[in-house]
């Protein structure tokens, strides 16, 4: 049996007591009726509201929001709201249709969430029943749908709209829908129906195939979000987010029509798995707003917005995905809203308080040059890589050298990926090796650092990979790796970020960077001859399960090095030479191990230094910098400096 909080009740909690909400015996509308079910189902047989802090929260009165937003501000502790909050929520709270352009970390998600969770505040009481059954709160229609083109960032989005509807009366049910979990709980989590879903594209679509019941659901949506709105129009989600704006078309209600194919359908069949479920005796569905949001949507973009308000857009067929945006997006406020609070040109899309650097290198040196980094400067940070082979190439060289790292990228299994980038959160030096997939909205507190490794491959890569750090007002610094043949790309990059063709050069003590030199070229070799042996040993294990499937004897001269039976001795001699590589390749690896040991172990001293006379040298600093040991954090008995302090010494 469940139950469920009132409004009513609500009203009569204070801000600053922490009242528990007992069952109403008001409404039960569905009893999960499998045990499984139970488990899933988002029930709370009492819900326990948190303390609300005497904060004054003064800049936020003026949007007239319900207590229970105003509650959740006080706890997070945002006393005001961010220039795009300010801006946007008046048209939001109005019911406007908003295209919102602003900084990395700037606040955007609250600037969207704020108008769907007041909304279903508002709502609550009397929202009508979809003719799909109810919700799990024994109400309403689908508040709000937000599509981000990340799993990571779903799953972020969702636990910032939990907190923002932390104080909510009724729990608000907010269901994020990604790949990488089991379809069937998902399936099984959407039929109760949530009141927010927070989705990636391809696994929403997936799932909206073929159940008429939650496309119906869907079409009761108030408020349609795309945040990283130009990513989700490249390719790679296009293909999805078209057929899930199709489907959810308001127009294709009344007209019955313009619906995506079922899979394998030909023209002129009908669209078996997604014909529009009928919406006969369905109330009609409530008016939509939509919010299209972004760092990087391009004066370009925003002046075609401007210029072409109404339903839908301009006739013409375009291949610019952002021009596809426009038409494909229906807007239904004929009067929809740009917002932009970027500084546009000098790269506005980026936030005030970062820092940027330049580090020029050949390629070969560009592994010691990071450890350099890592160890020198200890803080949160965010490495980024062009290629998942790079990701896998790094990763085990810094874990060799003993460094808090972790890796993410979109081979991971999803579980995989959660956990390292929990780790890279609870981590305070923690080091983060990541392909794009991290670089669009995520929000990680205290990221000081980001590196690219390479030079990224467009502007808006490198504007939200830097955007992981001088998040909320914060600082934080930008490094670019230059290898000797990027320098085309480098430029290239510089002419579309406006910057005059430079970033100012990181001062680095080329000194230091030598001496860890040896270290990294041990971590590398060790790296690269574990790596050859269990390429070899995966492909051996594959060959041998082929065989065993296909019920087949493997002949094995075929594997175990491919050499044998291939040379002019008799293949007992040649196994036994093989035999005896392997041995000797083990021992090196194991004298490689050792030495890097012992080289963890002892101080790193700067070339062109004695460490006899250690005042002697002529690199500034070396006292203190004879004492940095190879150690996990990096530096011992050292005054570190942050790296922030670094910029700023270099800049005096
Ligand atoms: N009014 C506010 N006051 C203080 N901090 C805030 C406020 N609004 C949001 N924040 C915090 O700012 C950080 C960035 O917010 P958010 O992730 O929404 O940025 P964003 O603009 O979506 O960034 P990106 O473009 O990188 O996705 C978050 O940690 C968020 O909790």
């Amino acid at each position: 049996m469940r139950g469920f909080i009132h409004l009513d009740d609500f009203n009569e909690a204070k801000a600053g007591h922490a009242p528990t909400f007992q069952l109403s015996s008001k409404s039960s509308p569905e009893t999960p009726a499998t045990e499984e079910e139970k488990k899933d189902a988002p029930v709370q047989q009492t819900r326990t509201l948190p303390t609300v802090p005497d904060v004054d929260i003064g800049a936020w009165l003026d949007f007239d929001l319900k207590a229970p937003i105003l509650d959740a501000l006080r706890i997070l502790g945002f006393t005001k709201p961010t220039p795009i909050q300010a801006k946007a929520l008046p048209l939001g709270l109005a019911r406007r249709d908003i295209i919102g352009a602003a900084a990395t970390g700037s606040g955007k998600t609250l600037a969207y969430g704020i108008p769907i969770l007041q909304h279903l505040i508002r709502t609550w009481k009397n929202t009508p029943k979809t003719t799909a059954g109810s919700g799990p709160s024994g109400s309403p229609a689908l508040a709000g749908l937000i599509l981000t083109p990340t799993r990571e960032l779903a799953t972020q989005v969702k636990d910032h709209m939990v907190a923002l509807a932390q104080c909510t009366p009724q729990p608000t049910h907010i269901l994020p829908i990604v790949g990488g979990m089991s379809i069937q709980k998902q399936e099984r989590v959407l039929s109760r129906h949530p009141h927010i879903i927070v989705a990636t594209p391809g696994r929403l679509w997936e799932l909206m195939e073929g159940n008429d019941s939650f496309l119906l659901y869907l079409r009761t949506l108030s408020f349609l979000v795309i945040d990283e709105a130009d990513r989700m129009f490249e390719t790679g989600h296009f293909r999805e987010l078209t057929s899930i704006l199709k489907a959810i078309s308001r127009r294709s209600v009344s007209d019955g029509g313009d619906f995506p194919k079922a899979k394998g359908a030909k023209d002129g069949e009908a669209n078996l798995e997604v014909t529009p479920p009928s919406t006969q005796g369905a109330p009609k569905p409530p008016r939509r707003q939509t919010f299209v949001f972004s760092a990087t949507l391009g004066k370009d973009f925003l002046s075609s917005a401007k210029e072409k308000k109404g339903k839908g857009s301009g006739s013409k067929v375009s291949d610019d995905p952002m021009k596809q945006l426009l038409r494909k997006v229906e807007f239904d406020d004929s009067n929809r809203q740009i917002v932009d609070v970027t500084v546009q040109g000098a790269g506005g899309a980026k936030a005030s308080t970062l820092i940027e650097r330049r580090v020029d290198c050949i390629q070969t040196d560009k592994e010691i040059l990071l450890y350099y980094f890592l160890l020198r400067f200890p803080c949160r940070t965010l490495v980024f890589v062009n290629s998942i082979d790079a990701a896998r190439r790094i990763l085990p060289s810094l874990q060799l050298l003993q460094l808090p790292v972790f890796g993410l990228h979109g081979q991971m299994q999803q579980r995989a990926r959660l956990r390292s980038l929990e780790r890279f959160r609870d981590h305070d030096n923690a080091i983060l090796i990541a392909t794009d997939v991290a670089a669009r909205g995520l929000d990680i507190p205290e990221v000081e650092h980001v590196i690219h490794y390479q030079v990224p491959r467009s502007k808006g890569t490198y504007v939200h990979r830097s955007g992981r750090t001088a998040r909320a007002g914060h600082e934080g610094l930008s490094t670019i790796f230059c290898g000797a043949e990027e320098v085309k790309a480098y430029k290239a990059l510089m002419g579309v970020l406006g910057k005059g063709g430079n970033i100012p050069e990181f001062p680095v003590d080329r000194g230091l960077v030598t001496s860890l030199r040896e270290r990294v070229v041990l971590a590398r070799k060790i790296n690269a001859a574990e790596h050859k042996e269990s390429k070899a040993k995966h492909e051996e294990d594959w060959m041998r399960k082929q065989a065993e499937a296909m019920d087949i004897i493997l002949d094995e001269s075929m594997i175990g090095g491919g050499s044998k039976g291939k040379g002019k001795k008799g293949w007992v001699e040649e196994e036994e030479g093989d035999e005896a590589n392997a041995g000797k390749q083990l021992r090196k690896v194991a004298q490689w191990k050792s030495q890097l040991q012992a080289l963890m172990g002892s101080s790193v001293i700067p070339r062109g230094a004695s460490a006899k006379y250690p005042t002697s040298g002529h690199v500034r600093d070396l006292p203190a910098r004879l004492m940095l040991e190879g150690n996990k954090s990096g530096l011992r008995g050292h005054k570190q400096v942050s790296i922030m302090e670094a910029v700023r010494q270099a800049e005096r």
